[in-house]
């Protein structure tokens, strides 16, 4: 049973011992409390740093795990994401956890507060890149929302929280509501690479038009749950036009696969991105504005054609 105290999270120089293979960690600090766990920034040693995540519920813990080992074996060429399972005495109580890579970097919305919109080009490239080698790998990931996307330096991209990861055919087993196609009458929740495409449509009309985003599901009717609905959204806002083409497939399934949504993001940036022929009577604060856009596109290029 899950109690609040369960939740609280456990102090810094907290040690871990694993009850079966003894290795040791030491809590460092608490890096999110989700529904299914706590996840800790820990060290296992003068120098290895991990991610530790303790479960209220050892099933569901069990359930990530397999996930988890399933993954680390179907995408081979990768560094493995798990480490470690365990349970661990603490306070009298045996507790589960398993250790993974510690992913560094922030929360996608953070990331675009913190770093400017203009990141979104580079960031939507690197997570299509990731989730097409998912797919690729029989996978689905199923609660594809900023959370659960961590963005460290130069807009490098990692998925967290693979709970929610399902093999393609089953029924995505765990899901944000917002983010999912059923509950916009868009296709069935059975796994296929078109329901993460759907959320990374989404998430970028969730990322950069959230308040609009959120009083419309407030006010409409279950029956008018559709994405022409969203696509009114991302019409009406200048920040989403380089990718409104590429949203509307996402949004209606079009994509033959994610290689070829990688491709198309990439070439409705790069055209968003190319200047406009010049005209005299451009005035001078524009032009400046223009240069800078052209300087800042491209450093983004060279960052992102050198990754
Ligand atoms: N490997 C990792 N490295 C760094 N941070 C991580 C890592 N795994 C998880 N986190 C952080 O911890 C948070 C919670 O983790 P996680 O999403 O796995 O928990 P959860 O209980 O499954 O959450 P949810 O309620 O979203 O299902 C994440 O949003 C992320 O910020």
């Amino acid at each position: 049973m899950t109690t609040s105290s369960d939740r609280e999270a456990l102090p810094r120089g907290t040690e871990i011992r694993g009850k079966w293979n003894g290795k040791g960690y030491r809590l460092e600090r608490l890096l999110g409390l989700g529904s299914n766990g706590q996840v800790y920034l820990a060290s296992a040693g003068p120098r290895a740093q991990c991610a530790i995540k303790i479960g209220h519920e050892a099933a569901e813990l069990q359930g990530e795990v397999n996930i988890l080992t399933s993954l680390d074996h179907s995408e081979k060429g990768r560094q493995p994401f798990l480490l470690d399972v365990d349970d661990a005495v603490i306070d009298g109580k045996t507790i589960p956890y398993y250790v993974m890579r510690y992913v560094p970097g922030v929360q996608l919305k953070t990331y675009l507060k913190q770093h400017g919109p203009h990141w979104m080009g580079v960031i939507g490239y690197r997570l299509l890149e990731r989730l097409s080698r998912l797919h690729e790998a029989g996978w689905v990931f199923g609660d594809v929302k900023s959370d659960n996307i961590l963005v460290g330096e130069y807009g490098r991209v990692e998925l967290v929280d693979y709970g929610g990861a399902s093999a393609i055919g089953r029924s995505v087993r765990q899901f944000t509501e917002i983010y999912d196609r059923g509950y916009w009458s868009a296709g069935s929740r059975i796994a296929d690479p078109a329901y993460d495409l759907f959320a990374v449509g989404l998430l970028w009309v969730h990322a950069l038009d959230g308040k609009r985003l959120v009083q419309l599901t407030r006010t409409l009717i279950p029956q008018n749950r559709h994405p022409r609905e969203l696509m009114k959204l991302v019409r009406s806002n200048p920040q989403l036009q380089p990718v409104e083409g590429w949203i509307e497939k996402a949004l209606t399934g079009q994509f033959a696969s994610t290689r070829e949504s990688t491709r198309e993001w990439r070439e409705a940036v790069r055209g968003s991105q190319q200047p406009k022929p010049a005209d005299d009577r451009v005035p001078g604060w524009m032009a400046g504005l223009l240069g800078a856009a052209i300087v800042l596109s491209t450093t983004l290029a060279a960052i992102w054609l050198l990754d």
